[in-house]
């Protein structure tokens, strides 16, 4: 088990991967840990060193009082990745990952070579829309959300399946005041300005049934870095790398050769 202690949190993650390796981090979505990526990661090249953590507030890391501060996710990531020596990574973010992503290039370029704008915007949704979904898991808990949560997430094919139960449960079983802190600070995020500065490798990701970051929201977010790269997932909701790992795999591992990283 390995657990970062960074003051006002606890941040649990893992490092898999030898030293050596073309250093490759991942950033989960809200009300997800870090197991999101379980379905890629062995489809991926041999040889990498991947660092991924669950977020304050989720998986098994400590909560902290809600609400946060997207500089707070944006300094927590900062903070593993100079603990443990990661720089010029590859850097994949999904959703609330992908506003990290923004957030940590625009303040430690240093830190990326590339990085992957996966399901995601410069901003996402209302504050309106934020503030009823807090108050939602303030007055019902999570899973007075999880019904519509899950609609966002997959796409109709996979409702059909017994593993949307399973997605279900990481979902309810993360901390209300955790999913409540990471929505205000999506909630208070508008990264057009600060993200159309960035000049470095990016592809975008999105899912064609995406029901929370369609796919015109991510294009016209990498559309606002020249010379980025989109890729749509067709059968896909909010998270491909669960409903199509393979592609997912495919379209990561093709964009760290064209980028050079392996
Ligand atoms: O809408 C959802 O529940 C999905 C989502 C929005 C931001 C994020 O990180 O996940």
């Amino acid at each position: 088990m390995h657990m970062a202690d960074l003051g006002d949190v606890r941040l649990h993650y893992r490092i898999d991967g030898p030293d050596d390796g073309a250093p490759v981090v991942f950033v989960n979505s809200l009300g997800t840990d870090l197991r999101l990526w379980d379905p890629i990661l062995p489809l991926l090249p041999d040889g990498l060193r991947i660092l991924r953590f669950d977020k304050r507030g989720h998986g098994l890391s400590t909560c902290p009082a809600a609400p946060y501060a997207m500089g707070a996710l944006v300094s927590d990531c900062e903070a593993l990745m100079d603990m443990h020596g990661f720089k010029d990574v590859m850097f994949v973010g999904l959703s609330i990952g992908g506003m990290i992503a923004q957030g940590l290039a625009v303040k430690r370029l240093d830190l990326m070579r590339a990085m992957v704008l996966s399901n995601t915007g410069a901003k996402i949704g209302t504050k309106a829309m934020w503030a009823e979904r807090i108050e939602d898991v303030q007055t019902g808990g999570i899973e007075k959300l999880a019904d519509a949560v899950m609609d966002r997430w997959f796409s109709r094919d996979f409702h059909q399946g017994a593993e949307l139960e399973l997605w279900r449960n990481m979902l309810t079983r993360q901390e209300d005041a955790g999913y409540a802190g990471c929505s205000a600070a999506i909630s208070g995020t508008d990264f057009y300005a600060t993200t159309a500065t960035l000049r470095l490798p990016t592809l975008g990701i999105a899912g064609a049934e995406d029901g929370s970051t369609p796919p015109d929201l991510v294009r016209e977010t990498v559309n606002l870095i020249p010379g980025s790269k989109f890729h749509l997932i067709r059968k896909a909701g909010h998270l491909p790398c669960v409903e199509q790992p393979e592609e997912y795999a495919r379209v990561l591992t093709d964009f760290m050769r064209a980028t050079g990283h392996i």
